[in-house]
């Protein structure tokens, strides 16, 4: 199906005075359909305004556009209205005359009969009657939005654009005008994109909360699907038990923008050298998941500095795409990264530039489930054959499953096991990307139907009875490679001391980590708003306590579920990089590249590895170069990476290309 708005690719430059242009807005691209509400939210200036003017076709973007069911938006029409903040109502016609002007330009074909009735309903609409002879002077803040938006329904269009519409009424009336927004919205199956500052009134009204950067250069941070039924009413969508969880994230991610600007300023200081090393204030980012442990830690207890890394902020980051936008444009030094995005990134995944990005340490492996929606195991479902059945019996409804970006293992990892199981996962179920702290409400609100993801959001979704675990990663590739240490190539050449030191100060913290006296210390720092922001239950199974999989079955001591040290965890081996380039190339996401080896060596900083290990007092350093054996029984052989991929029985159209990486600077 056609999306009904499709916001393509645009950019908004406007000039300065002394000469120069400002980027507004870089790269907005956004698919919006019938029916939805959206909010779009951002701190102010952030180019929110300047989005809505240019749907409306009231400002032509500099680059892009916008298509409203198929058709490029050039000028403003009759089929989308406005309505701003401060009402832009005639002060010298009364409420019905108001209505009637626009009803009578965009209708001019209909009978005045067949007006003036549009007219009056609409005064209803609004519950205007009482009012509907006085002039705008006579109203209130409140009356005057209504008629504003009974102004805007009455020509009936398609999209509904609302500029900060409650802004400036006050709390009651505010809300009363939400509920009745709320109301024709749902009856007229209206679509709306409203500008909002207010985070609460995001949650309650939309579908979907579009969150912006701070500009210049704006673009989309971060979407959140809102998964609360219709219709809906204000105190149970606060009583919700995702509510607090989705407003902290929202508001983490204004707070996280206000931070970015102080940050931009730091990185125009640049690099501080100091203690023997190039550069000792990094921002390092993460995603809140359990296995962020290791730089909590490193900031937390000091390794950090111990190494000379005196000015070390962590960046608390929205998702894995955040986290690939914040190393690719040089905002962030260094980050957790999942374990193929380092080489999706050097490849050029989703056709877009090769952009360098290296990893000298593998942080954790393990730590991920296949959570499954309640109702499978009520139809008996524990294993991958009999979800294969279950989805034979129910041809018409494909089930939706989420991971968490396709460089992902949670992607591969999803992937392999529903292939081992004869279930393909393009044609099969319905494979979506969302970010690891939204899961659970998505599985709540019914959107998708389990997903595979880090810990804590399993176990939550497993302790609140939405979910059970189907298969840990214990069971289809025990001790796989999860979590690395990524920063660009460019950067690890500029910054060769400092890079060792970081890596350093984290196997510090891997080895802390790993330690189960620790571990119980360790859930309570987690859980802290600025690092996970979940329950310490909710951190504990497979961490601290057994693992419980929800299936009604005996919690089980998974003592290698949260690995962050032992077993020869954190060298970051070939062959393991070379298993995950296939299979980015099997699901048709990167090409195979020919010269794999070349790309391996750029990409696996063993080197910087053995220096750290070495700082440490490690030996075992050497490259293991042993097969990859599956708990399906099918083992992975490095010597043979082509003939591997074109064994496998469900694959899409493999391309096995040279790949030239050019060297990017920042
Ligand atoms: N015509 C213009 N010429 C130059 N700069 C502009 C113009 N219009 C907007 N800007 C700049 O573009 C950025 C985005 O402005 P916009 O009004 O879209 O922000 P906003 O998010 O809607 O802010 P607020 O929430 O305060 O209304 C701001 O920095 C603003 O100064």
């Amino acid at each position: 199906m056609l999306p009904f708005v499709e916001i393509d690719h645009v950019d908004q430059v406007f000039p300065l005075p002394g000469g120069g242009e400002y980027i507004a807005l870089k790269n907005i691209d956004l698919t919006i359909r019938k029916g939805e509400f959206i909010s779009l939210l951002g701190h102010s200036g952030c180019g929110k305004s300047t989005l809505l003017n240019i749907i409306a076709g009231l400002a032509k973007p500099a680059a892009g556009g916008v298509v409203l069911e198929g058709r490029q938006v050039t000028e403003p029409g009759p089929d989308r209205m406005v309505v701003f903040q401060n009402y832009s109502l005639l002060p010298w016609l009364t409420v019905r005359e108001n209505i009637a002007l626009a009803v009578n330009r965009v209708m001019a074909t209909a009978s005045k009969s067949e007006r003036s009735a549009i007219v009056e309903q609409h005064i209803d609409l609004v519950n205007l009657r009482h009012a509907a002879d006085k002039r705008p002077g006579q109203l209130s803040g409140g009356m005057k939005q209504r008629v504003a938006i009974a102004r805007a329904l009455a020509i009936r269009p398609k999209l509904l654009l609302l500029d900060e519409p409650f802004g400036a009424l006050d709390a009651l009336t505010r809300s009363s005008l939400q509920d009745q927004l709320m109301q024709i919205a749902e009856e007229h199956e209206l679509t709306c994109i409203m500008v909002t500052h207010d985070v609460d009134e995001a949650l309650l009204l939309s579908d979907r909360i579009v969150m912006l950067t701070n500009g210049p250069e704006s673009y989309v941070g971060q979407i959140m699907d809102v998964p609360f039924e219709r219709p809906r009413d204000r105190l149970e969508v606060v009583n919700h038990p995702s509510y607090y969880g989705m407003r902290s994230e929202i508001v983490y991610f204004l707070n996280q923008q206000k931070q970015a600007k102080k940050r931009k300023a730091a990185l125009q200081v640049g690099a501080i050298a100091r203690n023997g090393l190039e550069k000792v204030n990094l921002e390092l980012g993460f995603v809140p998941l359990t296995d962020c442990a290791p730089l909590v830690v490193a900031k937390e207890l000091g390794f950090f500095e111990k190494y000379g890394l005196e000015q070390v902020t962590l960046s608390r980051e929205p998702s894995w795409k955040a986290i690939a936008e914040g190393i690719t444009s040089g905002r962030l030094d260094a980050a957790q990264m999942i374990a193929g995005m380092p080489l999706a990134l050097t490849l050029g995944m989703g056709g877009k530039a090769p952009v360098p990005v290296t990893t000298g340490l593998v942080l954790s492996r393990n730590g991920n489930a296949i959570t499954l929606s309640q109702r499978f195991l009520h139809d008996g479902v524990r294993t991958v054959e009999e979800l294969k059945a279950a989805i034979a019996r129910t041809p018409d409804k494909v089930p939706t499953l989420a991971v968490v970006h396709p460089a992902s293992m949670h992607n591969l990892m999803m992937r392999h096991w529903l292939a081992t199981g004869g279930i393909d996962p393009d044609q099969d179920v319905n494979l979506v990307t969302i970010p690891p702290p939204q899961m659970v409400a998505a599985l709540k609100g019914g959107g998708i139907d389990g997903f595979c993801v880090g810990e804590p959001w399993n176990s939550r979704a497993i302790q609140e009875g939405l979910g059970y675990a189907i298969a840990t990663d214990l069971d289809i590739w025990p001790g796989h490679l999860e979590k690395v240490l990524g920063v660009r190539e460019d950067w690890a050449n500029r910054y060769p001391k400092t890079h060792i030191a970081l890596v350093t100060a984290l196997l510090e913290a891997c080895e802390y980590c790993d330690d189960r006296r620790n571990r119980e210390a360790l859930a309570e720092l987690l859980s802290r708003d600025e690092y996970v922001g979940a329950t310490v239950d909710q951190i504990r199974p497979g961490l601290v306590t057994p693992y419980d999989r929800g299936t009604g079955d005996e919690p089980e001591q998974l003592l290698r579920y949260n690995q962050f040290f032992v077993d020869r965890t954190n060298c970051p081996y070939r062959t393991e990089g070379l298993w995950i380039m296939t299979q980015l190339a099997r699901w048709g996401i990167t090409p195979f590249p020919r010269n794999w080896f070349d790309i391996l060596d750029r990409t696996r900083r063993l080197d910087v590895f053995g220096a750290a290990a070495r700082d440490l007092g490690l030996l075992d350093t050497e490259p293991n170069r042993s097969p990859i054996h599956f708990a399906d029984g099918s083992v992975f052989d490095p010597d043979d990476p082509i003939g591997y991929l074109h064994s496998l029985a469900i694959k899409r159209d493999v391309q096995v290309e040279e790949v030239s990486i050019d060297v990017v600077t920042v």
